[in-house]
């Protein structure tokens, strides 16, 4: 199918499913097909290996396609892992033949170009895995096309796609789940519900911890290589302007090159400065001044260009400071406050003075919104599948989930200014109302970058 072409069929499917499918449980029993979530994932590489069980494990979600620009590909960061189109297809298809009387299942289709998923109008929400560089542009065209939408962490390549994917969602009247799924996980809450019921007093100080880098790339020798049979590499950059392939440059390490993410600061700011906002109560603002401290960058002409030690410091208007910083242990928030501290990681919940711990948030103090109510999960590796239950919940009350778009683009904006700031080595002034930069025109220039046609936005 031509561009053109695809473009017309796709924006006439979209009208066609302007309204959504879903009748009420009552009506036909739980798992009826008219009650089932159909869903499409876009990206199978290393992620998807927790989203997707995370979906198929849930009687009312039905995975009807996958889309990857890889027909599959061993090499993600694991080398024996088998990825991609083909083996994503293998997996649905095998999962649900094995729940199946006949023990057999043909009922996914596999995709290259993921408009072709928009297109159906049997799919009611889409899954989006793919590099950040892809998120924006995907969650408009699925809100344009009437899906909902569960698209990965970091939301956003910049704050103007968060800003645009904000404004898509709530104009289509679409639910989106960010994929930061920690703040689906109970003792987070409790962590942060302690800090807002202000049992270590007044808060002073919160600490983000980032990991370190887990892979150093082929610095400024690297030369460029032929594409892989299989893989769509045009598809694969999409919006990001043109550039020679490289293995280094897919496949999960994409994380540390800044056209298509924001390094370490966004992959890990995406959870503890998400869990940080949830502490402080700040999710729909953020700071006021972001200040670079002592940041490290890779040699100029490097394949990768992202921080190399993450390190800024920020500023909320009620005097909070927040400090971002690549730290052990690599994940979680610190919270800091004049009777106490709280801290929340991949381990728990752990305080100062320690009976805190067992102190009680009586029912007219504050509370946190529970992802599932009445089935707390506290594990870390349980935590995607109460996230993703937790979004297609939403998806059916038609309710906003744990982490809509608002939430997961403001995390990402403290995220990007933190880089601008660590980048130009200045201090940032954020007005958080109007989402502007004040008084640097270069830092401002830096909210926003262009897209290859025809992926504008
Ligand atoms: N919530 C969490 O804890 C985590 C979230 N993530 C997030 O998930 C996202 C993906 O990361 P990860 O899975 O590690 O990265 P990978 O590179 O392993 O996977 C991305 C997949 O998307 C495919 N892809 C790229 N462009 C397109 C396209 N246009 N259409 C369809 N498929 C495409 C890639 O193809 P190819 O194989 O050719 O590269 C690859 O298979 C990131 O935003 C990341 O931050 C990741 C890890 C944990
Ligand atoms: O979100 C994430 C959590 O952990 C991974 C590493 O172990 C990250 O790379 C990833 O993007």
């Amino acid at each position: 199918m031509s561009q053109s072409t695809r473009r017309t069929f796709i924006k006439s499917a979209a009208c066609a499913v302007a309204a959504p499918t879903i009748v009420p449980r009552s009506v036909f029993g739980a798992n009826a097909p008219s009650n089932r979530i159909n869903v499409g994932f876009i990206g199978l590489g290393n992620q998807s290996k927790v989203d997707l069980p995370a979906f198929l494990e849930n009687d009312d979600v039905q995975v009807l396609a996958v889309c990857d620009v890889n027909t599959g590909s061993i090499g993600y960061r694991v080398p024996e892992d088998f990825l991609g189109r083909e083996p994503g297809k293998q997996s649905v298809e095998a999962y649900y033949a094995d729940k199946s009387h006949s023990g057999s299942y043909k009922g996914c289709a596999a995709y290259t170009d993921f408009r072709e998923v928009l297109g159906r109008d049997d799919i009611d929400a889409v899954v989006i895995i793919t590099p950040d560089h892809w998120h924006a542009t995907m969650t408009i065209a699925a809100a344009r096309a009437g899906k909902d939408i569960y698209c990965e962490k970091p939301l956003s390549l910049t704050v103007e796609d968060g800003k645009a994917m904000v404004k898509a969602v709530r104009e289509h009247k679409r639910i989106l789940q960010t994929g930061s799924q920690h703040r689906s996980n109970d003792n987070m809450r409790r962590g942060c519900e302690l800090v807002r019921n202000g049992r270590i007093g007044d808060l002073e100080r919160i600490t983000a911890y980032i990991a370190e880098n887990n892979f150093t790339g082929p610095g400024t020798s690297w030369m460029p290589m032929p594409v892989p049979k299989g893989f769509d590499y045009a598809m694969w950059l999409g919006p990001a302007p043109k550039a020679p392939y490289h293995e280094d440059r897919c496949l999960y390490k994409f994380r540390f090159i800044e056209e298509y993410s924001g390094g370490q600061t966004t992959n890990f700011g995406a959870h503890s400065l998400d869990l940080a906002q949830l502490g402080h109560g700040s999710e729909l603002t953020g700071p006021l001044e972001f200040t670079d401290a002592g940041s490290e960058w890779p040699e100029s002409g490097s394949l990768f260009t992202t921080a190399t030690r993450v390190a800024f410091h920020a500023r909320y208007a009620d005097g909070v400071e927040l400090i971002c910083e690549t730290r052990p242990p690599g994940f979680g928030a610190r919270f800091e406050g004049s009777e106490g501290w709280v801290q929340v990681d991949s381990s728990g919940v752990h305080a100062s003075p320690k009976s805190l711990l067992t102190s009680v948030i009586g029912p007219d103090e504050f509370h946190l919104p529970v992802a599932v109510p009445g089935k707390p999960v506290t594990r870390y590796d349980r935590v995607s599948p109460q996230h993703v239950r937790n979004f297609l919940d939403a998806v059916k009350s038609r309710q906003d989930p744990i982490e809509p778009v608002e939430v997961g683009h403001r995390t990402a904006t403290i995220c990007h200014l933190g880089n601008i700031a660590m980048k130009l080595k200045r201090k940032i002034k954020w007005d958080p109302e109007s989402e502007q930069i004040i008084g640097d025109d270069e830092a401002a220039g830096m909210l926003k970058r262009p897209k290859r046609e025809p992926w504008e936005i």
